[in-house]
């Protein structure tokens, strides 16, 4: 290919730019710099001052504006000549269809989420437009180029599941740190500060009858004639006191385990201390997600291993801060890192609850990191991983398609190599997003109901938004702006039957067909049915099985009703896979820091695959 062409194939290129984060910023400098003249950008956030240190083309003073319009007004300013569309928007809006997906020659995703990383796959193979995907996780990087008919698509293979925890470890028998932060973060500030209405195993039910002590969901509620303080010491004693000795009371948990000790804050802070605790200060109002509870009580260093007395006034403070100065977000919060009075509320509650169960405290600073799980973001490795995918974007819009390369940006060199090119993988025959393959799924059905099936499967395992279910002929579900009210309601119904008892019935051998017609994604479900399921592996209570022989698993960080799980990371989902030494290898890349403390004892990053798993198997392209 001479330069003339490639010049000319990036100055007549149209591309979208999904992301204008980390990788997005260096993507589009990169771009512009590399004679682009188009470019369109969809992000749906605002700037943040933690974004700063790395999204090098947002300043201090455009915090709390659009990222994808920041990004164009930087840019412009070097390189005004370019046309650049910015969406302050989610990329899953209805406007971003598969009409408005193909008008572009490329796109090229900088995302933070497998969600959308789906919904974008989804798409550009139905618009038939080639995709750069990437993502990062501290120095660890990756690039691959999806394109259809000739590779994988982007769910080709599963995505690693963020790990989860049994219900029962994070609210009654932790044994980590991070099963502390679980508890303090999805369970107690989810209840303090979400809806309250959300079913959530915070209190542990006591089954000793007699027992006095009984917490309730009611202690949660605030009294109209109770000040902020009074609340919070009741508060303090419920999940820190009595849920302990609620816990306690279960005999067969403690017999081969050491007992923890219920925390009651008379013990920890004489009464002066809490009075003094109770004093607000009028100058503390600043925005909301840098309100701190740390400077009325002379902490500053985040980094410090505070003791339980400090925890424990750190806990009062953000508390009544929230309720004093944050009201209006109460019920509707949910755990956001950025958010100061949150990082100090789970860090203190986390540190409290460690210590009842003789587990190491921690500091803010590694709170953080585990709440957010956060592995820090490294600029160079964004900048790194925005140049391969500018180098890739050419090569497809050349139509150099045998060149294409899926490159890993490695820690450590490996055969000598911090960047390892691989060439493309085929399509897996059996994706469910590419082919027409359909599942298996198996269910109780006989108890389970259309909706377990809904939320748990199609929606949370498949990622459709807005799916539609037929049983042969028979629409059961379907969702939509444009529904009569007669069809609502009857979905409705639908919903809560049973699958067998449904108006057509859904049992062993029938097969489901589910579609979103958003992502023109369609896909056929073979029912087999299953009396039991084992709780803690089968935690859904049923099992999709398909394309790869094991279940499939979305990698989404939610709670289920047994399972908890930890938060995403910046590059929730990427999958690092590279041949060494003849060796499939995989980068673990959602490791939170707790992980990396308990891998100390391996030798680096990788993480041997399975060799001769059939769910790894890839065959390269030739
Ligand atoms: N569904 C979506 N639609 C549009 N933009 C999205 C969507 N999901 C994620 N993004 C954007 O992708 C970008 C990812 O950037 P990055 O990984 O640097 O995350 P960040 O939120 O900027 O930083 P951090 O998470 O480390 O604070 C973000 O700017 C985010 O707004
Ligand atoms: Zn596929």
């Amino acid at each position: 290919m001479d330069s003339d062409s490639k010049a000319e194939a990036i100055k007549r290129a149209k591309v979208l730019m999904v992301g204008a984060g980390g990788i997005g910023c260096e993507l589009l400098k990169t771009l512009v710099l590399s004679g682009f003249q188009e470019v369109h950008i969809i992000d749906m956030d605002t700037i943040e001052v933690s974004n700063l240190n790395r999204q090098f083309l947002f300043r201090q003073s455009h915090v709390g504006q659009s990222k994808a319009k920041v990004a164009r007004d930087a840019v412009l300013k070097f390189v005004p000549q370019i046309k650049i569309t910015p969406y302050h928007a989610n990329v899953k809006d209805p406007d971003f269809n598969v009409e408005f997906f193909k008008q572009f020659n490329v796109v090229l995703n900088g995302l933070d989420n497998l969600d959308a990383r789906r919904h974008v796959n989804r798409l550009c193979l139905a618009a038939e437009v080639p995709l750069v995907e990437s993502g990062t996780t501290g120095f660890l990087g990756q690039v691959t180029v999806h394109i259809k008919g000739r590779t994988e698509c982007y769910e080709c293979q599963p995505k690693p599941t963020p790990k989860t925890y049994p219900v029962c470890t994070i609210t009654s028998t932790p044994s980590k740190f991070i099963h502390c932060v679980v508890w303090a973060k999805d369970l107690l500030f989810a209840k303090l500060f979400g809806d309250k209405n959300q079913e959530n195993d915070l209190f542990v039910p006591s089954n000793n009858a007699s027992d006095s002590v009984k917490p309730t969901d009611n202690i949660i509620e605030r009294g109209s004639d109770e000040d902020p303080e009074q609340y919070s010491r009741k508060i303090y004693d419920y999940v820190f006191g009595y849920n302990i000795q609620a816990a306690l009371a279960n005999e067969e948990t403690w017999k081969n385990r050491s007992q923890p000790k219920p925390t009651f804050l008379r013990d920890v802070l004489p009464e002066k201390d809490i009075l003094h605790n109770g004093i607000l200060e009028s100058n503390c109002l600043i925005d909301d997600l840098s309100l701190s509870a740390m400077p009325f009580l002379g902490l500053s260093n985040p980094q410090e291993v505070w003791n339980l007395a400090e925890n424990s006034r750190v806990f009062l403070k953000a508390l009544q801060l929230f309720l004093e100065k944050r009201e209006k977000d109460i019920g509707n919060l949910t755990f956001d890192k950025d958010d100061q009075l949150a990082v100090e509320f789970v860090t203190a509650a986390a540190n409290i609850r460690a210590s009842s169960f003789g587990i190491p405290l921690h500091s803010l600073f590694d709170a953080k990191g585990i709440a957010g799980n956060i592995v820090h973001a490294v600029a160079t490795t964004n900048a790194i991983i925005a140049g391969l995918i500018v180098i890739e974007a050419i090569k497809v819009l050349q139509a150099d398609f045998q060149n294409c390369r899926m490159t890993y940006c490695l820690e450590h060199p490996s055969r000598k190599m911090l960047l390892m090119p691989v060439e493309p993988y085929e399509a897996n025959k059996s994706c469910y997003v590419c082919s027409e393959t359909p599942l298996l799924l198996v269910v109780n059905t006989r108890t389970s109901t259309l909706r377990d099936v809904v939320e748990k499967i199609i929606k949370n395992k498949l990622g459709m938004n807005l799916p539609m279910v037929m049983q042969g002929t028979t629409l059961i579900y379907e969702v939509g702006d444009d529904l009569e009210e007669d069809d609502v309601a009857n979905y409705a119904l639908n919903l809560d039957k049973i699958l067998a008892d449904l108006p057509a019935p859904v049992t062993s051998g029938t097969i489901l067909t589910v579609e979103d017609f958003r992502q023109e994604l369609k896909c056929h479900l073979n029912i087999k049915h299953r009396d039991d399921f084992d709780e803690e592996k089968e935690p859904d209570g049923m099992v999709l099985l398909g394309w790869t022989d094991g279940a499939i698993s979305n990698g989404q960080s939610t709670s289920t009703d047994h399972q908890v799980a930890v938060g995403s990371t910046e590059s929730e989902g990427i999958k690092v896979a590279t041949e060494v030494s003849g060796m499939k290898r995989e980068l673990n890349n959602s490791k939170t820091p707790q992980d990396v403390e308990d891998d100390n004892d391996e030798d680096d990053d990788l993480v041997l695959l399975d060799n001769h798993s059939e769910t790894n198997k890839k065959q390269r392209l030739h």
